[in-house]
């Protein structure tokens, strides 16, 4: 999988000037961002979040999810970190895209949860792919991260495509009326490590 390098700027936030570097994946033509603070590239494992796209949550303030909220936590971590590098994916709706993960926003009005409203609509329950993030970390210089996630498939997929996670720091978020079944769905089907019982853990992973 190949992405193209087109420019980075300065980008000043409440938390921290990031530097942003902007990417084009020549197979598809999806643009993505990368937001480094700090030296990233002197080799030691840097603090990450590789964030997928989720427009409702990140933009549009949604509760029905998590994203925003992480989105915030990641880069304000960072900025107390003084290093680190963010990875903003543009795979919305676990790859799905929006208007599908609208119709299956609509399944899931209904009564279905979040991994049946994708097979309903005849998708995986999770199709994005991180290769994509690979030539994006090489040439930001970065060997290996400390990964904010709760999802352990995500440390695997990263393993699966080459890239080292040297550590898991949890990202966890508080749960409200509107969240609390997805949550719970993830934990219960899709293996994110929520609960008190991880918070503030940190694991060593391959
Ligand atoms: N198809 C679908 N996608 C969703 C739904 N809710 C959130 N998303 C998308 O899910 C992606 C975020 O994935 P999550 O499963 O919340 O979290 P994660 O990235 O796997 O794990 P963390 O690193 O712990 O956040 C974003 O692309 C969202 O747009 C939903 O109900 N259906
Ligand atoms: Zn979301």
């Amino acid at each position: 999988m190949s992405v193209v390098f087109v420019a980075a700027s300065q980008l000043p936030t409440p938390f921290a000037v990031f530097t942003m570097h902007g990417f084009r994946e020549e197979a598809t033509g999806r643009e993505h961002v990368a937001l480094t603070l700090g030296d990233v590239a002197d080799g030691a494992p840097v603090l990450g979040r590789l964030h997928s796209e989720c427009l409702t949550g990140d933009a549009l303030f949604s509760l029905r999810c998590d994203c925003g909220f992480q989105l915030e936590a990641a880069l304000r971590a960072i900025a107390a970190e003084g290093r680190g590098v963010l990875l903003y994916l543009r795979q919305e709706g676990r790859g799905i895209g929006l208007l599908n993960k609208i119709r299956a926003y609509e399944l899931q009005d209904g009564g279905a949860d979040t991994v049946e409203a994708n097979e309903r609509l005849g998708f995986g329950a999770d199709q994005r792919d991180y290769a994509i993030c690979l030539p994006m970390l090489k040439h930001l210089g970065i060997q290996s991260l400390k990964l904010m996630t709760n999802n352990p498939r995500k440390v695997k997929g990263l393993g699966d495509v080459g890239i080292q996670v040297s550590q898991r720091v949890p990202l966890q978020i508080a749960h409200n009326p509107h969240n609390r079944k997805y949550l719970a769905t993830k934990a219960g089907k899709l293996g994110h490590l929520l609960g008190n019982q991880h918070q503030g853990e940190e694991e060593e992973s391959a």
